[in-house]
């Protein structure tokens, strides 16, 4: 599943990499602790002739939780999609090694999904060829950016560009906010951490004021347009592709979702296969609670999601790269089809890993609330994914963009991108393919069912708009109408692509590899399709993709279906290939000791390292022995 990182051992035999010790750690340990670990990778990897993978792999075989991430996922790759060959020539050498320390500053106080009414300016002054650069107002400073608040010594910082009394929207500039001798802020720069968040409190996401800070006119990121020196702006590429740093991300992001949901499956299976409680005859043995069917039923979906995500992340980085290497030599041919795509599968997948990580923590009962389980950790830190790089309803909505521009073009017999083919079909010449109890078990005619589910709602939610705008609704009221069913028919086209890619991606699989390991393939295949259709029945009998006889077939094969995954489950965990001190869970450990690991854990308690609690001398001991407690 997971590229196993042949450097493991290296990486888990240093305590800095041993996860145990972060409980009880404050925000400034935390923060400490993750750019000591980030520079004691980059010492491994020149140590040990890493290679970039390998590199990267380690910063995902400890979840992240490292320092510099906005440097390396955005800053870095900002520059190279930005920036023009001389200004990377310029900036890429001193970001790659670490001479300056990025961020990327895009969201501000009042605005973080509306870009168009960013606050932040950057005014062209032609007497000293400079831009000078203003928050104007309290809700203009920049307000989340990671590492902004005590580390980054530059920013990308996304402002609009005024050039005398005409603002030619959000561009990127370079701007440096620290010195590079002594780490103070540069003069008319004020910026800090913005406080303690749910989780990720390693890193110090910060804000930023801008007060008629200076910078060159060569600062702009000059890749997709510029201003000459006698003011003059120029575009040479569409000003969308200012936006291709967050493309990036948002595929990034569904790799983050599916480590994190691996992670979670895997505590939750080992913990139900080790864990023994109550039992289904009076008197007999504990049972297993892997062997409760609503145990299997609370925690299958994660695994099944793991494998899912897994290959759509695998389709998404192919189909990406071809899209950046046309779009790199001027050809924006896919940035809408990469665009609608990933915005919508970035929140389909982060909205599907949040439920499903939260199940696995209820699926481990009192002790899913332990921090040392750290399943409940993993979903703290997974809870921003539904909101970074685009507030997951707000991606949606781009996605179903996409695909009302998708579906009138194939209404109009013009040509539709790959991933919207199904629209070109007739929506009236479907038959749904399951006609009785057996069909249920052919993925590919489950694929249809979703390929039907899907076309309906987009092609009833294009229609419903067209009768509001011809009933005389202006476009914003037609479409503020219309948002839920938007959202939804996004969510039926992206939950299509996960399964799609699951059904081709095990079809695949089938030619090389052994037919046992593809039969376990196929049945969990079959039960993400079977599971998905029965949490979603309501809109899949809605479009008439499924009758009522098909539904109860289908619940009925869904269930058998956990009884054939149950005798893999730890084996489908397991191939992830996961280290111990990458999941860092007491509860799901490779050896099965979870009492053991846990009982360990509170032994490392730091509250524990004194029989007697401060607390007793200054409150319980008078208490105790009945004397009079002083004024408190
Ligand atoms: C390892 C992982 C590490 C993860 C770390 C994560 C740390 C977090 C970082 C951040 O959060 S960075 C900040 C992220 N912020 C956002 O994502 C902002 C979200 N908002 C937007 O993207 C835009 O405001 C919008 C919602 C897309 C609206 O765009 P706009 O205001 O321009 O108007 P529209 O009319 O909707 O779009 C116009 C046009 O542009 C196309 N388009 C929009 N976005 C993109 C894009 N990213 N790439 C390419 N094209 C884009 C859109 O499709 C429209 O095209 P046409 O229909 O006009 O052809
Ligand atoms: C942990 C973390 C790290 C971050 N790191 C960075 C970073 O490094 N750099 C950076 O620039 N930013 C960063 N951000 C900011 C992040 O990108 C924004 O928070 C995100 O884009 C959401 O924007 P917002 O906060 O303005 O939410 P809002 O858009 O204000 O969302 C509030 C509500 O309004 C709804 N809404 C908004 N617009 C619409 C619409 N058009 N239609 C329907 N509903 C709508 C949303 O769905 C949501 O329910 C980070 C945020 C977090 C939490």
């Amino acid at each position: 599943m997971q590229k196993t990182f042949k450097n493991e051992k290296i990486l888990f035999a240093e305590p800095l990499f041993q996860c145990d010790g972060l409980a009880g750690f404050t925000r400034s340990e935390l923060y400490e602790n993750a750019i000591h670990r980030t520079l004691r990778i980059n010492q491994l990897k020149k140590e040990h002739n890493w290679t970039q993978e390998d590199f990267d792999i380690a910063i995902r075989c400890l979840n992240y939780e490292v320092g510099f991430v906005i440097h390396l996922s955005m800053f870095i790759p900002a520059i190279e999609r930005l920036a023009t060959d001389d200004q990377k020539a310029k900036w890429l050498p001193l970001a790659e090694s670490y001479r300056i320390l990025g961020t990327y500053a895009q969201t501000e106080l009042g605005h973080g999904t509306n870009l168009m009414a960013l606050e932040t300016t950057a005014t062209f002054d032609p007497r000293t060829d400079e831009f000078v650069l203003r928050t104007p107002q309290l809700s203009s400073m920049k307000w989340w950016p990671g590492s902004l608040g005590k580390t980054a010594t530059h920013a990308i910082v996304l402002a609009q560009l005024i050039i005398g009394n005409k603002n030619y929207g959000m561009n990127p500039f370079m701007v440096q906010l620290r010195s590079l001798e002594d780490h103070m802020p540069l003069p008319g720069i004020i910026v800090g951490d913005i406080g303690a968040k749910l989780g990720a409190n390693s890193n110090d996401n910060g804000f930023l004021i801008l007060n008629d800070v200076r910078i060159p006119r060569e600062n702009m990121l000059a890749r997709n347009s510029k201003v000459t020196k006698d003011g003059r702006y120029i575009q040479t590429s569409t000003n969308k592709a200012n936006y291709a740093t967050m493309v990036l991300v948002r595929l990034s992001i569904i790799r983050w979702a599916e480590d994190t949901i691996k992670n979670g499956s895997l505590i939750a299976i080992r913990y139900s296969a080790v864990r023994r409680q109550s039992s289904l005859q009076a008197g007999g043995p504990e049972m297993q609670v892997l062997d409760y069917q609503t145990q299997q039923y609370k925690i299958f979906p994660s695994l099944a999601a793991s494998y899912a995500l897994f290959f759509t992340y695998e389709a998404m980085m192919k189909e990406y790269e071809i899209a950046y290497a046309q779009i790199m030599r001027g050809n924006n041919q896919l940035l809408g089809q990469i665009h609608g795509q990933l915005s919508g599968l970035k929140a389909f997948a982060s909205d599907l890993v949040t439920y499903e990580l939260e199940m696995c923590r209820r699926s481990c009962g009192g002790h899913g609330y332990l921090k040392a389980s750290v399943v409940g950790e993993t979903l703290l830190h997974t809870l921003p994914l539904v909101t970074v790089e685009g507030d997951n309803t707000v991606m949606y909505l781009q996605c179903a963009r996409y695909l009302l521009k998708q579906i009138a073009k194939a209404l109009a017999g013009q040509d539709v991108d790959e991933p919207t083919s199904y629209l070109k079909k007739d929506i009236l010449s479907y038959t749904c393919p399951v006609q009785k109890g057996e069909h249920c078990t052919n993925p590919n005619y489950l694929l249809k069912i979703y390929t039907q589910r899907a076309h309906s709602a987009i092609a009833s939610v294009a229609r419903q708009l067209q009768f509001d705008l011809e009933s005389g609704k202006d476009q914003s009221s037609a479409f503020n109408n219309n948002l839920v069913s938007l959202v939804q028919a996004a969510k039926a086209h992206c939950q299509l692509c996960l399964m799609k890619n699951f059904v081709e991606s095990v079809s695949a699989l089938e030619r090389t590899c052994s037919e046992n390991l593809a039969s376990v393939l196929r049945q969990l295949c079959l039960y993400f399709g079977l599971h998905g259709i029965v949490t979603a029945s309501g809109e899949f009998l809605e479009s008439e993709a499924i009758g009522l006889q098909q539904l109860e077939w289908i619940k009925a094969e869904e269930l058998k279906s956990l009884a054939a995954i149950r005798p893999n489950a730890v084996a489908l965990v397991d191939a992830f290939d996961l280290h111990d001190q990458t999941v860092m869970s007491a509860l799901g450990r490779y050896d099965g000791n979870a009492y053991q690991h846990l009982f360990e854990a509170a032994k490392r308690e730091p509250m524990n390292q004194t029989q007697v609690p401060p607390a007793y001398y200054k409150y319980l001991r008078d208490l105790i022995k009945g004397q009079p407690l002083a004024k408190l």
